[in-house]
């Protein structure tokens, strides 16, 4: 059995986007040690198959297979003899390419053999065939197979065949969107396991062909149990690369670079996860809470976000050393408006950094490092405290920081200001709007880099389109991200919303004391229409106390199995940034998704305001 050191990785150019130039580049580019080749890309290629091997020899990649062969058997003698002519000349392609398996499908065609001692006698004969040449058959069965749909059928053929160039090709889709028992495979002598490829996918209830040419996805990005799965294969004995066959209608059309770096790191934290023999990395430290939340400001968002921070009861109350960065402070919610950054565009505020506890934050950046997350550098100042900090996938900077004497605060000069504040005690969560074809990727991320879970996530039907969300979060909630994406381009063309909106939430332990705290110092607070409430009403039968208080202060409401929500929300400050205050009662643990449409019309609405009385502001 291949260990950890000996197993190779591959992936299927069909996973990438581009030309097989730019796929094959982006393949070794993430450290990818062989490929798939999956036909339609060397059809579509310049390259002639030994142009080909070359170019790959050149990148120091192996070619691990040639896919895939469809239809290879039939009832009919006149297509039987014409595939016994392709199956040769693709035999000449591989030796070209010097690869010597070729992955044959199952029949989808209405020709497809139905009787099981004909379609072995057929496998054995192209087997035969292969043989010859030097070259083997890894049978797979696609799940909508026309006769073979399982992977025990697929098995029960192969065994029945009986040639030694006749092998099987595991592919977790087909066998876990089938139910498929992994268990099983221990029955297969590892040397007729002959390939494996992995992908994994959301529970979705639809015809498993869409499924699985739209939606696959890498390890740990879907609901498959991966890490059973390849445990089994390898218990089995398999002892080839493990390699990724995604087919992706978002990746298809991504930077192919990041999408196999995306891809690596899946296979790295599926190796990390298996039972047995695991890939050893270094273990992600705890985070214990988030430190701070970096918005980059420029001359006329700084003014507007540091007046509002004001009026949610934060003080100002260090100026850093060297640097045109402010810290503002309550409870340990800290907001930092930094007026040196590169900004995304004049006026606007954007967050462009968290800071997560770590205990341990060199480790938390050696993990990251591991896992092929981007270390950022650090420019360090005298007296300037170490700061590890990533690149995610949105581009945010992801701090590991410490915060204490000796940590990042000693960076700022105290202003001696203070606030009575508005009882706001910490941040609950930092939300941020990933771009269309990084949700996934940021998913991954959080889980394998940082050590966060991502949850089941929820989509909701919002004014400017669909919107995908989900909270990713340390397990003891001390952290926590809510990520979200519209489904389709971006929503809102035609009558903007608020663009990539990003928000920071701070807990309070009384939501509707800090409403009426805020609200006295004049915080622009979003208007909630009272229709929202009476639907409240008409639904949750609320306590008519309590929904007085709603009513009168703005304040949105959820519920969930454990306990309640009740959240408000600033209009946005400077085109894309606004801040939430929660309170969570009793355990709950979403973030208000439900009422994030009410949300977005209210913000369109202010926008709209702003803009009728200024219109000289820019407009978008
Ligand atoms: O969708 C398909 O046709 C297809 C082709 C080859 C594979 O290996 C596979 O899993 C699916
Ligand atoms: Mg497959």
């Amino acid at each position: 059995m291949a260990d950890r050191s000996t197993r190779r990785r591959a992936v299927a150019t069909v996973c990438l986007s581009g030309t097989l130039e730019d796929k094959l580049v982006a393949a070794a580019g993430a450290g990818f040690d062989g490929i798939e080749v999956f036909e339609p890309d060397l059809v579509a290629s310049p390259w002639s198959p030994a142009e080909l091997a070359a170019r790959c020899a050149d990148l120091g990649l192996a070619i691990d297979l040639y896919q895939p062969f469809r239809d290879l058997d039939s009832t009919d003698p006149a297509t039987v003899a014409r595939n016994r002519r392709r199956a040769r000349a693709k035999f000449d392609v591989m030796a070209a390419l010097g690869v010597d398996t070729v992955l044959v499908c199952s029949a989808v065609a209405p020709d497809a053999v139905t009787d099981d001692d004909e379609l072995a006698a057929q496998l054995h004969a192209a087997a035969e065939l292969a043989g010859e040449r030097g070259l083997r058959i890894a049978y797979e069965a696609l799940a909508w197979g026309t006769h073979v749909s399982t992977w025990d059928h697929s098995w029960d053929l192969v065994r029945a065949a009986d040639h030694p160039a006749l092998g099987l090709c595991l592919d977790s889709f087909h066998v876990l969107s089938r139910g498929g028992d992994p268990a099983g495979f221990t029955a297969v002598p590892g040397d007729k396991l002959f390939f494996l490829q992995l992908a994994d996918a959301p529970q979705l209830s639809m015809d498993v062909l869409q499924w699985s040419r739209h939606h696959r996805l890498f390890p740990g990005q879907g609901a498959f149990d991966l890490p059973a799965f390849l445990g089994s294969v390898l218990a089995a004995g398999y002892a080839g690369p493990l390699s990724l066959e995604v087919f992706n209608d978002v990746f298809r059309q991504s930077d192919p670079a990041r999408t196999a770096v995306d891809a690596m790191r899946s296979l790295l934290a599926l190796e990390a996860a298996l039972p047995v023999d695991p890939l050893v990395l270094p273990p992600a430290p705890a985070l214990t809470g988030h430190a701070f939340t970096e918005l980059a400001v420029d001359g006329s968002s700084g003014p507007v976000v540091a007046d509002v921070l004001g009026r949610l009861g934060f003080a100002h109350t260090g100026q850093h050393r060297s640097k045109p960065v402010q810290l503002w402070e309550q409870g340990s919610a800290r907001v930092l408006l930094n007026a040196g950054a590169a900004r995304p565009a004049d006026g606007e505020a954007a967050v462009v950094a968290l800071a997560v506890e770590s205990v341990d934050p060199t480790g938390s950046a050696a993990r990251a490092e591991a896992l092929l997350a981007p270390v950022l550098p650090r420019t360090r100042g005298n007296a300037e405290a170490e700061l590890s900090a990533v690149a995610a996938p949105d581009g945010t900077q992801v701090f590991f920081a410490r915060t204490g004497p000796d940590g990042w605060p000693a960076d700022f000069l105290p202003t001696g200001e203070t606030s009575a504040g508005a009882g706001l005690t910490r941040t609950d969560h930092v939300g941020l709007t990933q771009p269309f074809d990084a949700y996934d990727e940021a998913g991954l991320f959080y889980d394998s880099v940082l050590g966060l879970d991502a949850g089941s996530g929820s989509e909701v039907a919002a004014p400017f389109g669909l919107v995908r969300s989900r909270g990713v979060t340390t397990p003891d909630r001390g952290v926590r991200l809510a990520l979200s994406v519209s489904l389709l381009r971006r929503g809102g063309g035609w009558a903007p919303g608020v663009p990539d909106p990003q928000h920071v939430a701070f807990a309070t332990d009384d939501a509707v004391g800090t409403a009426r705290a805020l609200r006295a110092a004049g915080a622009p607070l979003l208007a909630v229409p009272a229709n929202y409430h009476d639907d409240l009403d008409a639904r949750l039968d609320l306590d008519p106390a309590l929904l007085a208080d709603l009513r009168e202060h703005g304040l949105l409401y959820d519920a969930d199995a454990d306990g309640a929500f009740l959240h408000l929300y600033t209009e946005v400050l400077g085109g894309r940034v606004f801040f939430e205050v929660v309170q969570r009662l009793a355990g709950y643990d979403g973030y208000g998704a439900v009422n994030s449409p009410v949300r977005m019309a209210a913000h369109r609405r202010a926008r709209q305001e702003t803009r009728a009385a200024a219109p000289s502001t820019r407009s978008r």
